[in-house]
């Protein structure tokens, strides 16, 4: 055993026995030193950590599920979350244990949550060195004090080695991401993805906060300098630009994908970021380009200069899902808390491909709701095993691969804070704009970054605003810093009537969707439903 304090809870006492030698809590240089002594990967420029996944450059939804046990029986949205019987894991958990006897682990004891109230006490087991790095910058550090009292309350099991039986796990494939409310157990195998070990928390976390009146966002938030009580989230699914537009030098980084809405505000699950590093550019996003050459950072499947260790983020040939992984700390303007007031924002992101809607627009409660039921927006292409190109998708919660309960359960929990609050809506569209993906073009980030400080900082309420024949959301027709054709999609295409007919296909795709949820559902969001 090699330990930076002595833990409180051994593995032996988990029952997971017969391993090689387990390294407890080591810092991120002890981690780095492992995972190149092993050939996990080697350093970067700056001191990075650089490694390549294999296989497994993206999640694999299709082969993740949730334990069917009986207390969990009623709470789970099993249309969304595939069932594996409690037999199928205990021969898993068997097998797992068993491929584990005489290799060696690393041991993280880490923080979910930043709010000391409502936080979980994590542990995550890995067989890689890096994936205890990466997972040490994505939660939260206990101080050594902290560390000295830890016990687990869930623990994941990270094995890329180990390669599940679908004929005895339950399971789909060879890989597997398993995960046991009851047992307080997640098993991870055959993928190195890093991605799973921190998604795999935050639907623990979608799971278990509900319980407690506490809305889990998949989110990204900041706050204004100096005021941590005007703060703003920006829900979204993959590849929509949380991460990219929080990071704003104008505005305090409260965290770049998870949060938790408590009684009290906002506040982070996690301690770090995992950004996209595909075509970033150190102009348009210079904090995040910058983290890329620090000491420690992870940098997951990009493909460098062998001889000058030179990182190429144009070249996606290993996939487009390349990342890098760094603690909050890395980004200058950070907050040191983690924490936020109740939003005074509440910003929805979408990237739709079909060049469609509005780069931004207002939103009413009800439409607010209407919108984060629909989850309307595209998967980008890596981010999910088989995704090649951003293809649309109506992920409900804006998070659907991670949401283990109804949509309505979440969607009230958000209704009643927004109401309670008093928070204004946005929907904002990253996607693509002029053109549908294929003919149009992505929309340029500095029209997002100015459209978003005009909404957060209360300007853009002083402009003036239509209503959009199709949603019923209203648009604003000028704003300062933006070109006014780009505010109305429809003036962005070369051809007015091909734009049209792609916004009554999607407006019937909408509606085909909420079908789904109108039954029981408010009469003004029926109403923002129906137009
Ligand atoms: N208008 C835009 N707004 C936000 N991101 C954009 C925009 N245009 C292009 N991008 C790119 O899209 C990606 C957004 O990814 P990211 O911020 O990591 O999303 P998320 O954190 O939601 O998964 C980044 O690679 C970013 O450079
Ligand atoms: C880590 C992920 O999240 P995001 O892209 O939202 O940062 C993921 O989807 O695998
Ligand atoms: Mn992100």
């Amino acid at each position: 055993m090699t330990s930076r304090v002595n833990p409180t809870c051994k593995l032996e006492d988990q029952g997971i026995e017969g391993l090689g030698r387990v390294y407890y809590n080591l810092l991120e240089p002890a981690l780095m030193t492992e995972a190149v002594a092993r050939g996990e990967g080697r350093l970067g420029l700056g001191g990075t950590f650089l490694v390549s996944t294999g296989a497994h450059t993206g999640r694999s939804p299709k082969d993740k599920f949730v334990v069917r046990t009986p207390d969990v029986e009623d709470s789970i949205w099993w249309e969304n979350n595939k069932p594996m019987s409690p037999e199928a894991f205990d021969c898993l958990h068997a097998d797992m244990l068993d491929h584990m006897k005489g290799r060696d682990y690393f041991v993280q004891d880490l923080f979910a949550g930043a709010d000391p109230a409502e936080r979980l006490d994590v542990r995550v087991v890995t067989e890689m060195a890096w994936h205890g790095l990466f997972i040490r910058h994505l939660l939260r550090r206990p101080q050594a004090a902290e560390l000295a009292r830890f016990v687990p309350e869930f623990t994941i099991i990270n094995c890329p080695g180990f390669k599940a039986d679908p004929e005895c796990h339950g399971c789909r494939s060879e890989t597997v991401i398993a995960l046991n409310f009851s047992k307080k157990l997640i098993l991870i195998g055959n993928t190195a993805y890093a991605g799973e070990n921190k998604k795999s928390v935050f639907t623990l976390l979608n799971y278990l906060l509900p319980a407690k009146g506490i809305m889990p966002m998949h989110c990204s938030a900041n706050h204004a300098i100096g005021d941590p009580d005007d703060s703003a989230v920006f829900f979204g699914l993959s590849g929509t630009g949380k991460t990219t537009l929080s990071a704003d030098p104008s505005r305090v980084l409260i965290g770049d994908d998870e949060h938790g809405w408590s009684d009290t505000g906002i506040f982070n699950f996690e301690g770090g970021c995992y950004a996209k590093t595909i075509n970033l550019s150190p102009k348009a996003e210079p904090e995040i380009h910058a983290t890329c050459s620090r000491i420690g950072t992870v940098v997951e499947n990009m493909v460098f200069d062998p001889d000058t260790l030179e990182l190429d983020f144009e070249d996606n040939s290993i996939t487009d899902n390349m990342r890098c992984a760094y603690p909050l700390e890395a980004i200058s303007n950070a907050s040191p808390t983690s924490l936020g007031g109740h939003p005074k924002n509440v910003v929805m992101l979408t990237c739709d491909a079909y060049g469609v809607l509005p780069p931004i627009a207002r939103l009413t409660p009800a439409q607010a709701m209407y919108h984060f039921l629909s989850g309307f927006t595209s998967k980008t292409p890596g981010t999910e095993v088989g995704i090649a190109e951003p293809t649309p998708t109506f992920s409900t919660c804006f998070g659907a691969p991670f949401m283990p309960r109804r949509p309505e359960v979440y969607g009230k929990l958000l209704a009643d804070k927004i109401a309670q609050h008093g928070a204004s809506c946005w929907l904002v569209n990253t996607g693509w704009t002029g053109g549908a993906f294929g003919t149009g073009k992505r929309m340029p980030i500095a029209a997002t970054r100015a459209l978003l400080s005009a909404a957060l900082d209360g300007s853009l309420n002083d402009v003036q605003f239509r209503k959009d024949p199709n949603f019923g959301f209203e648009v604003p027709v000028s704003v300062p810093g933006v070109e006014d054709r780009l505010l109305d999609p429809r003036q962005t295409w070369a051809d007015a009537a091909a734009y049209d007919r792609q916004a009554a296909k999607l407006v019937g795709m909408f509606s085909d969707n909420f079908a789904q949820y109108l039954e029981g559902i408010d009469d003004e969001v029926r109403a923002a439903a129906i137009g």
